[in-house]
């Protein structure tokens, strides 16, 4: 058995003993920059040597304080116990065979696990794929051989993959579309209800935004021609959007009414995220389908479509597929995130950290001179974001993201931008995070503020 040496035997701790990056990661990316597709991007230069719990240690041994989860994904920490140690025997076993060629009893778990943790008491099925894009491709596909269907709808900063297909379901240009078209037809965008910019008001918000989504999709599409909708709980890339309340129900009830399958994209808010097993509970919506990835197996690429079984079987024998969906490894290791987020009780621990978060987030937007950039705090459990803009007023500020992010970097914590308008700090700590590192993070975001 090699010796484990990341997870969460890893000292919690944020440890500077560089520039950040320091000099072997500054050697490795000259290496990168001679090798690597100029179009991978990094947000933070540093190379991983080892990962677990709160923090990311690079190869100059530096210890970062982690707020970004690898966007998501480790949310029971980078090599956490439970998955290393199923997804290591699995290893052992054999690392592939091919579902659609000889099956095994691991994917056959994850679909039974999924259905018991999706919203829903219904008969549900699941397909297993690779990435996230790959789920929600395949969500259209179920939705179309439903229905019989070809529209899709989608939403204002919504984002989905970076397919053909996701890459026209995603809102934002750059850099996710730019260059990349023709982009796939018959999918339509409408408004979302983002209420911190809604023009009269947040409080007005659900209603409004959902009335004329749903005058738009009646209008310019006709209902009886779509298939799908495909909406965020919790718009993730496009700036952790909260759809005002009521705003989710309408939508849904406008689907279940007009025979469109209501597809929930979870792949980011998803498995405990937001201090729920899926962000849809929030206000009791149960989708027709849910697409799922990123946090469901701790790091390995693992990706689910889960839904109403009637809708799940309406492809033909053979319709779904591909070599590695639902590897056999990845499997496993769901099977170890799972256990984690239930022995550990992730979704109380996501709730705590929101109160820490949001509790020192409001006091640094109270209590800093320069407080008035600090537009909107939003977000649930550990999905936290601030929206940034110019002072007392409600333009996005996207050079104060990009400075804030630039020094927390130089200190050792590691936080993510996203948005729209570029002007969202976003806080996608692992659920696992002690709370001392958590509010060492914070203190390191309001030192950063200061010195705006
Ligand atoms: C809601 C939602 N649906 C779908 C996806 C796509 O998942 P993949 O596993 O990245 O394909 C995401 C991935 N979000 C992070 C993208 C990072 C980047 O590529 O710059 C998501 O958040």
């Amino acid at each position: 058995m090699t010796e484990l040496t990341g997870g969460p035997s890893l000292p919690q701790e944020r440890r500077i003993v560089t520039a950040i990056p320091g000099p072997k990661s500054l050697e490795l990316q000259a290496r990168r920059t001679a090798t690597v597709a100029a179009g991978v991007g990094s947000t933070l230069p540093v190379f991983t040597a080892r990962a677990g719990g709160g923090v990311i240690e690079d190869i100059d041994g530096n210890s970062l304080i982690d707020f970004g989860s690898g966007i998501a994904v480790t949310s029971v920490g980078s090599s956490a116990e439970a998955v290393v140690r199923r997804a290591s025997a699995q290893l052992a076993d054999f690392t592939h065979t091919c579902f659609m060629v000889t099956p095994y009893e691991g994917y056959v778990e994850v679909c039974e696990q999924l259905a018991e943790l999706t919203p829903g008491d219904h008969a549900k099925k699941s397909a297993l794929f690779n990435s996230g894009a790959e789920a929600v491709e395949n969500a259209v596909k179920i939705a179309r051989a439903y229905t019989k269907r070809q529209a899709v709808v989608v939403f204002d900063h919504g984002y989905h993959g970076r397919t053909n297909l996701t890459m026209a379901l995603t809102a934002k240009n750059m850099p996710y579309k730019q260059g990349f078209g023709p982009f796939a037809p018959e999918v339509y965008r409408v408004p979302v209800a983002y209420g911190y910019r809604w023009p009269t008001g947040p409080e007005n918000c659900g209603a409004e935004a959902s009335a004329q989504a749903i005058d738009q999709i009646t209008k310019q599409i006709g209902a009886e021609n779509v298939a799908a909708i495909i909406i965020e709980p919790v718009l993730g890339e496009g700036g952790f959007i909260e759809p005002a309340k009521g705003f989710l129900p309408a939508i849904a009830q406008f689907a279940k009414d007009n025979g469109i399958v209501f597809v929930a994209d979870e792949i980011q808010s998803g498995f405990c995220r937001t201090g729920q097993w899926f962000a849809c509970e929030d206000e009791g919506i149960v989708p027709d389908l849910i697409t799922t990835a990123k946090g469901i197996a701790g790091g390995l690429p693992l990706a689910a479509v889960t839904g109403r079984a009637e809708i799940m079987d309406a492809p033909h024998a053979g319709g779904l597929g591909g070599t590695y969906g639902g590897n056999p490894v990845a499997c496993a290791a769901a099977l170890g995130s799972i256990e984690t987020m239930r022995e550990m009780d992730l979704n109380a621990k996501a709730k705590r950290i929101e109160e820490v978060m949001k509790g020192r987030l409001a006091e640094m937007q109270a209590k800093l001179d320069n407080g008035a950039i600090i537009g909107d705090i939003r977000g649930r459990g550990a999905m936290i974001a601030i929206e940034l803009v110019e002072p007392g007023t409600k333009t996005p500020n996207a050079a104060a993201a990009g400075a804030l992010a630039k020094a927390c970097h130089a200190e050792g914590l590691l936080v993510l931008t996203c948005g729209t308008y570029g002007n969202v700090l976003r806080f996608l700590p692992p659920l696992v995070i002690g709370e001392d590192l958590l509010n060492e993070g914070l203190d390191i975001i309001e030192a950063a503020f200061a010195r705006l």
